[in-house]
C-alpha cells in the first residue's frame, strides 16, 4: 500500500464548483489534509492487532468515556496532520475537553470524532472518523472556544469516512454528496457516486432497542407501529439494522434510504441525548439534507440548534424525509 497522497481528490476539489463557484484554496488544503490522514488511518485500522491498536488506552475523555487506543490515536493524527493548514484557526475533538489554536486566525475551524463506533473497535466492525467545517464569523479575531459555538448552518464543508470491508468516504460542501471509495493499493480516494440522494420513504429503521423502556412516548408509539408491520396502521412490514457506530448506520441510510435514531431517553434524564451535537449530529445532520433527508431531534431541525457548549448531546432522528415528518408529528 502506498501513503498516497490523494490526487484524484485533490482534482475533485479544484474542479468542484458547488453552487457555481470554486472551493477556496484555504478550503481544499484543510480537507485534502484531513483526508489525507484518514487513507493513513484506514491503513492502520486494517492492521488492528499486528500494530497493537486494539484494547483500551485506560484514560478517559472529557464525556466520562473510556478512551480506546484508537480514540487516542485517530485524534493525535488528525491534529498532526492538519497542523500545517494556513486557513485554520483552530481544532476542537469530541476526545478533548477544550479546543486546540492551530494558526490562532483564520478562515476555518474543524471539529472531528476522530474515531466514531469505538465500542466496535476490538470486534472487527465498522468503524469511522466524522469531521465538520466551520467557517470562522471574524477570521482575523484570536480563537476562543466561542467561536466554535456556531449553528450547523454555519458548516462550510461536513463528511466522514467510515472504515469497513471497503473504506468509504462521504462528503458535502453545501451542493449535494458525494462518496469516494480509497483504493486501498494506492491510498487514494477515487470518486464512486455523485448526487447521493436519499428517497422519502423507506422501510427500515435503526434503534437501539434495548432502551425501548427508557423511551419517551412518542418513539415508543413510532417504533411499536414499525415493529406492528402489515398487522397496523403503517400497513407495511420493516426491517432494523443496529450496527452501534453512527458512522456505519448513518452510511446505510445514505446508501439505501432509513432512519436512524439515538433519542433522549430517560436513563439520565437531563442528559439531551448521547450523540454530540458539534461532532457527529451537526456534520450527519449536513449531509443527509443534502441528500434530500430530513434530521431532527424530536421538534426542532438539528442544522437550526444554537449550540451552548462545545460537547452538547442531542437527540438525534435522520433519514427519509416521510419517515422524520411523521416523528416530528408524533412530538408536536
Ligand atoms: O452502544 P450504544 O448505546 O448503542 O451507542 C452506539 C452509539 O454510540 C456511538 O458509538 C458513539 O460514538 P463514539 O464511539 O464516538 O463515542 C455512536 O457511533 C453509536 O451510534
Ligand atoms: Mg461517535
Ligand atoms: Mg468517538
Amino acid at each position: 500500500m502506498s501513503s498516497g497522497i490523494n490526487t484524484n481528490f485533490k482534482q475533485y476539489l479544484v474542479s468542484a464548483k458547488p453552487k457555481g463557484a470554486a472551493i477556496p484554496t484555504g478550503l481544499q488544503d484543510l480537507l485534502l489534509a484531513v483526508v489525507n490522514t484518514c487513507s493513513t488511518l484506514s491503513h492502520e485500522v486494517a492492521q488492528g492487532a499486528l500494530i497493537g491498536l486494539l484494547g483500551s488506552a485506560g484514560s478517559g475523555n472529557v464525556q466520562g468515556e473510556v478512551q480506546q487506543k484508537l480514540d487516542i490515536i485517530a485524534n493525535d493524527q488528525l491534529m498532526d496532520g492538519v497542523k500545517g493548514c494556513h486557513s485554520l484557526a483552530g481544532l476542537a475533538s469530541e476526545e478533548m475537553e477544550l479546543p486546540v489554536a492551530v494558526q490562532g486566525t483564520g478562515d476555518y475551524l474543524l471539529l472531528f470524532d476522530p474515531l466514531d463506533g469505538s465500542s466496535n473497535i476490538d470486534v472487527n466492525v465498522s468503524i469511522g472518523t466524522i469531521f465538520s467545517i466551520l467557517k470562522k464569523q471574524d477570521p482575523s479575531a484570536p480563537l476562543q472556544t466561542s467561536d466554535f459555538l456556531l449553528s450547523g448552518r454555519h458548516q462550510a464543508a461536513a463528511g466522514y469516512v467510515v472504515y469497513g470491508p471497503q473504506t468509504t468516504m462521504a462528503l458535502t460542501l453545501g451542493d449535494g454528496v458525494v462518496m469516494f471509495t480509497l483504493n486501498k493499493d494506492t491510498g487514494e480516494f477515487l470518486l464512486i457516486k455523485d448526487a447521493v440522494t436519499i428517497a422519502p420513504s423507506t422501510k427500515e429503521f435503526a434503534i437501539n432497542m434495548s432502551n425501548m423502556r427508557h423511551w419517551a412516548d412518542p418513539v415508543r408509539r413510532y417504533i411499536e407501529e414499525c415493529l406492528a408491520g402489515t398487522t397496523g396502521t403503517r400497513d407495511k412490514d420493516f426491517n432494523m439494522r443496529w450496527i452501534a457506530s453512527m458512522v456505519a448506520d448513518v452510511h446505510r441510510v445514505l446508501s439505501r434510504g432509513g432512519v436512524f435514531m439515538y433519542p433522549w431517553d430517560k436513563r439520565d434524564p437531563k442528559k439531551a441525548g448521547k450523540l454530540r451535537l458539534m461532532y457527529e449530529a451537526n456534520p450527519m445532520s449536513f449531509l443527509v439534507e443534502q441528500a434530500g433527508g430530513a434530521s431532527i431531534n424530536g421538534t426542532q431541525t438539528i442544522m437550526d440548534l444554537q449550540p451552548t457548549d462545545l460537547h452538547e448531546r442531542v437527540s438525534v432522528m435522520l433519514g427519509s424525509k416521510e419517515e422524520i415528518d411523521r416523528l416530528k408529528q408524533y412530538h408536536s
